[in-house]
């Protein structure tokens, strides 16, 4: 009868967020956040970042590695135009059904695709599944092993074009070193690091934007 630190995440949403007002939602995770349990959503400060990067980028397609809860599905989802897709992938199926719940009650289903599965089995099976070419904008939020992996991967299947941006959270709290050093010398990607704190305390951590060169 124990409930886990998602499901209380999504209580806090069902009684302090207004049904769909996305903002109220992302409002509503971060004062759950900060004020009773932390958890690993990207945040607001950070959460501020992401906003200006997928403002810029104004993206059709956007892919998400790392659901969680869904708080930064719903971040970006908000800011999408019409017809707009995120695509976001979960493994943790406990997660998945949290997030679900989430995306739903900031009334964004239409804007999202919540897959759960492995990123390494669902990469190459995303043009045929989704009838796309490329990815406007990949957010990287899952296990943190699996950046570099996973990029190398979205390169091999063509998902990247000319002008695709990777975000990538958490690369030094708790950090990918081998993307970072990948994105960072490649003469394939031009990188940017945003200087920022992990979600809710003081530690250094920050998002690495890299632009593929193709
Ligand atoms: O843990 C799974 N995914 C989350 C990946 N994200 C993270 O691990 C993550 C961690 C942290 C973090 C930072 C400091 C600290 F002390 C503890 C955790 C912060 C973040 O912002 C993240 O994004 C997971 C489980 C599972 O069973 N299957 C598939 N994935
Ligand atoms: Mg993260």
């Amino acid at each position: 009868t124990h409930s886990t630190r998602p499901q209380r995440l999504l209580s806090a949403v069902q009684k302090n967020a207004t049904r769909g007002d996305p903002s109220s939602v992302v409002k509503a995770i971060d004062q759950f956040c900060r004020q009773k349990e932390w958890a690993m959503n990207v945040g607001d400060e950070k959460g501020c970042i992401l906003d200006l990067v997928v403002s810029e980028v104004n993206p059709t397609f956007v892919l998400e590695l790392g659901t969680y809860c869904g708080y930064s599905t719903v971040r970006i989802a908000r800011l999408l135009p019409p017809h707009a897709k995120v695509i976001t992938l979960e493994f943790n199926p406990d997660f998945a059904a949290i997030a679900h719940q989430v995306i739903a009650w900031a009334g964004l289903e239409d804007k999202v695709h919540l897959i759960v599965g492995a990123s390494g089995d669902w990469i190459p099976k995303m043009k045929e599944q989704f009838g796309l070419n490329s990815f406007d904008l990949v957010f990287l939020d899952h296990w943190k092993d699996r950046y570099l992996p996973d990029t190398k991967l979205m390169e091999e299947c063509g998902l990247l074009r000319q002008g695709s941006i990777l975000l990538a959270d958490n690369v030094i709290c708790p950090g990918a070193p081998d993307y970072l050093d990948y994105v960072r010398r490649s003469s394939q990607y031009e990188s940017q690091y945003f200087k920022s704190h992990l979600e809710y305390t003081k530690v250094e951590d920050g998002l690495e934007k890299s632009i593929f060169l193709g």
